[in-house]
């Protein structure tokens, strides 16, 4: 038993204390959220014997065959947050469109992203899953938001976090004073702080990638893994692990708890797609950069700060490398290296 019992809802309420003219919304909100992922939890835990597994025959806005616990775990995002009067609209990666508030409940302030199961073709081989979500400040008309409103920077975020369905049901937040992690006491059906001040260490010999893709990379990202590889005989004079789960959240958790470089880049596929990237800028990159940031670590395109982007569309993709901030960073003065060299 952990000797700490600080419930996420303590601490919440505590963090509201320090905020002058907190309403209780903020917090409220974020409550609703804790419940979403508490059901999902639950339903992830049953699988098979809740008959949730498999595909829902479906494709969503992105074009990728939809797993039924795509749709539901979108489904109770939907209805556990419409109701309160705290946000004025949801967009999810499962939604083509803006969700608007339905009319027969109030309106609110904050906007909701959120990626309701990620990682999803792990559901069925019973490896770790996640939902992701960031909260946003609605700023122009709240009464009928629309995509523009939801296309601010991913510094504007209030609150980001993300629930790691694993051997434990963990829930990770940041709103922007460091990063704390809670783990669900399952008897009590409350998270508990477990993970108080998360830090990545800054440098690392951990790296995860998708390394069926290095074909269609380009060099500087070859070269970055082809020296990790090259371990303790190549310019790195060190030996480098590989890790790929195919969970973005479970890599990040990873992350968070012993360092590592994460990246899903830019490559020639998806160059001959018309895409910019695999991971989507709104429910996977941006909140997951704040994550990172705020726990010490670096969030990057390879080319720009993942943060400082601004959204074009709901449904951006972006390449994303984030991390340990050494590594990060290593990688990211290789693409100006590149880049530079193809200037010249
Ligand atoms: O199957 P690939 O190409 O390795 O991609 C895995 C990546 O895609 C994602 O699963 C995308 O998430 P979704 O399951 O929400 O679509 C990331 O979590 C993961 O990093
Ligand atoms: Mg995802
Ligand atoms: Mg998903």
């Amino acid at each position: 038993m952990h000797d700490n019992r600080t419930t996420l809802t303590q601490f919440l309420i505590e963090e509201q204390r320090h905020i002058a003219g907190a309403t209780g919304d903020f917090t409220s909100l974020l409550n609703d959220i804790v419940t979403a992922c508490k059901v999902i939890s639950s339903m992830v835990n049953h699988g098979e014997l809740m008959g949730v597994l498999g595909q829902a025959g479906s494709e969503n806005v992105q074009g990728e065959d939809q797993k039924k616990l795509d749709v539901i775990s979108n489904e109770v995002f939907l209805k556990t947050n419409e109701w309160a009067g705290h946000l004025a609209a949801m967009a999810s990666e499962e939604m083509e469109a803006v969700y608007p508030i339905p009319s027969h409940y109030p309106k609110g302030k904050y906007l909701l992203t959120f990626d309701p199961l990620d990682g999803s073709s792990n559901i069925d081989v019973n490896v770790s899953v996640g939902t992701i979500f960031s909260i946003l400040r609605c700023k122009g008309n709240c009464v009928n938001p629309t995509a523009e409103d939801f296309l601010q920077r991913g510094t504007e975020q209030v609150c980001a976090g993300y629930a790691l369905y694993g051997p434990s049901t963990m829930m990770v937040i940041t709103t922007g004073n460091g990063v704390n992690g809670f783990t669900l006491d399952q008897n009590i059906g409350e998270f508990i702080l477990t993970h108080p001040r998360m830090t990545i260490p800054a440098a690392t010999r951990e790296f995860a990638v998708n390394a069926s893709n290095m074909r269609f990379w380009e060099p500087p990202v070859r070269r970055y893994v082809e020296e990790c590889l090259a371990g303790r005989e190549g310019p790195r004079g060190e030996d480098f692990n590989m890790r790929w789960i195919a969970s973005m959240v479970a890599e990040v958790h990873r992350i968070l708890t012993r360092g590592g470089l994460f990246t899903y880049p830019y490559d020639a596929k998806m160059q001959a797609r018309g895409l910019e990237g695999k991971l989507r800028l709104m429910y996977e990159a941006n909140p997951m950069a704040f994550i990172v940031e705020q726990a010490g670590g670096a969030a990057s395109t390879g080319r720009h700060r993942i943060l400082d982007i601004q959204p074009s569309s709901l449904h951006q993709r972006v390449p994303v490398i984030l991390g340990s901030k050494e590594e990060v960073e290593r990688l990211a003065a290789y693409h100006a290296e590149h880049d530079r060299g193809q200037a010249a």
